[in-house]
């Protein structure tokens, strides 16, 4: 018999697991019920940007280049930074030596195969834990390491009990876990949690998970073990954010990222993206945990270690993510930033912009510029002085010194009663520079990716 409608039932208590602190008919009637699977807001970030990064095309990091990048990765927040193999070279161990001298806050983590002989180098190294890794999908077991189910089972308990034997952290993954036999999973994953595995992890190695899957075998995972799980989410489908979330509302409590997502192919779940989804789900224990105004910073870092540049839509940091275009979204976000942005930028340390140099821009934001340039000017001048904006802007792409003169020389004209020509297509400049950014600021770099070039600062 199910418990009646206030949280108590009348025969049969004791088959009933207590899931309920407090008596649905005493809860706020307008909270949400609590999701007492998810752990949006309680997870663990495995910054990966050392090992699955490292994995990435470009990417070839020295070792001081290693330091700096771990440090930045420890300052911003982060409670693992899980690093490449020892095996993988001596360069690699020394390296990885080296970043467990620093006394970093964060846990520094090494990734090694499923075999003793990893094992040995990893835990010598000073490590606080150590991810084994081995492929369970029929396609890895037949292709990559050709061990079947019964050998994995036997060596995973092996490397498992020799590294909690040097009292360090160990976490049991499959590889390529989406394409894996359930059975065949959830068996080693009950074997190695029985044996005292501090996490299990679900990696979905080629990408092909879609979140509902996702979804789908960590709750039934969730049921299985009572260690942690973390989870790793390939891109090569544009779910790798998605997933993330949907493993942490399935019970998940630990995910792998990297700066940017670099890694294999086309990498995994960027810190940023994962950050913005997160700010936004669970934004107290975003902002306590992580100095979000450094993620810029940390991201400029890696792009140029790995000589790439941020992309334009990249999350948070892309130079036109708190860029406000057409008239419009200008008047809203003018009036109330919230209308057109779900993140503050300002939580990121980042400027918001209002572009006002296009054939798009609407009278409400050229009133708004005319009075960062102190002008004195009517809403009725305003509009004048926009429908002269907009016809250069059909003529030519605009940037703020163009929109500036022609409101300069406009005002000049009302003010003296004067009937010189504003700009048109033919004599004005291109690109002039000597502009300044409306707080008084000089302005920026005239580059394509310097919103300020075509754009005010906003609130
Ligand atoms: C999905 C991932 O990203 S997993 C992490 C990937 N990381 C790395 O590969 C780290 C960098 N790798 C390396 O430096 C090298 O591959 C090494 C040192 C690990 C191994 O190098 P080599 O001995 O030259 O082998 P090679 O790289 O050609 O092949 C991989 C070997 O590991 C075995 N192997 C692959 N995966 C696993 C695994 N998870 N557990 C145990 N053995 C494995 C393969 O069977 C193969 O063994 P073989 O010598 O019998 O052919
Ligand atoms: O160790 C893991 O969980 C993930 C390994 C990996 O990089 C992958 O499977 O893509
Ligand atoms: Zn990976």
């Amino acid at each position: 018999m199910p418990p009646s409608a206030n949280g108590s039932s009348t025969e049969n208590k004791a088959d009933f697991k207590a899931v309920e602190t407090t008596p649905i008919n005493s809860r706020n009637p307008y909270q949400p019920v609590p999701d007492f699977l998810s752990n949006v807001n309680s997870f663990k970030i495995i910054e990966s940007t050392l090992r699955e990064g490292e994995q990435f095309a470009n990417a070839f990091f020295d070792t001081a280049k290693k330091i700096e990048i771990a440090k930045a990765l420890d300052d911003f927040g982060v409670d693992y930074i899980e690093l490449t193999s020892p095996a993988a070279s001596e360069q690699s161990r020394a390296d990885c030596e080296a970043i467990c001298k620093l006394g970093l806050k964060a846990k520094i983590l090494t990734h090694i195969r499923c075999h003793m002989d990893d094992a040995r180098i990893a835990v010598e190294t000073g490590v606080d834990g150590v991810d084994v890794v081995i492929g369970t999908s029929s396609f890895l077991r037949e292709h990559s390491h050709g061990k079947d189910m019964a050998y994995i089972h036997k060596t995973a308990i092996e490397v498992i009990e020799f590294v909690k034997s040097k009292n360090i952290e160990i976490r049991f993954s499959s590889e390529d876990s989406f394409r894996s036999d359930l059975v065949d999973l959830l068996s080693i994953y009950q074997a190695v949690d029985k044996v005292g595995v501090n996490r299990v992890g679900i990696a979905d190695t080629v990408g092909c998970a879609s979140p509902r899957q996702v979804y789908d075998l960590i709750r039934t995972l969730r049921g299985v073990v009572s260690c942690d799980i973390e989870t790793h989410f390939h891109n090569d489908t544009g779910c790798a954010i998605a997933n993330a979330y949907c493993a942490l509302e399935a019970g998940a409590t630990h995910i792998d990222t990297s700066v940017l997502g670099i890694g294999e192919r086309n990498g995994i779940t960027p810190l940023g993206g994962l950050m913005a989804r997160m700010v936004v789900a669970a934004p107290d224990y975003v902002k306590s945990k992580y100095k979000l105004h450094k993620l810029k910073e940390l991201e400029n870092l890696v792009a140029e270690a790995v000589e790439v540049n941020i992309p334009f839509n990249n999350y948070i940091t892309g130079f036109c993510a708190f860029t406000h275009k057409a008239g419009i979204h200008a008047k809203a976000i003018l009036n109330n930033p919230s209308t057109y942005e779900i993140i503050n930028p300002a939580d990121f340390g980042i400027t918001r912009y209002v572009h006002f140099a296009s054939r798009l821009t609407g009278w409400n934001a050229i009133k708004s510029r005319v009075e960062q340039l102190n002008l004195d000017m009517t809403d009725a001048q305003c509009k004048e002085c926009t429908a002269k904006i907009k016809q250069l802007a059909d003529i030519r792409p605009l940037n703020v010194d163009d929109v500036d003169s022609i409101i300069r020389q406009y005002h000049l004209n009302i003010k003296t009663g004067g009937n010189t020509p504003l700009l048109t297509g033919l004599d004005a400049p291109v690109n002039s520079v000597d502009a300044m950014a409306v707080d008084g600021e000089p302005a920026a770099k005239r580059l394509k990716q310097d919103p300020s070039a075509d754009a005010a600062r906003c609130c």
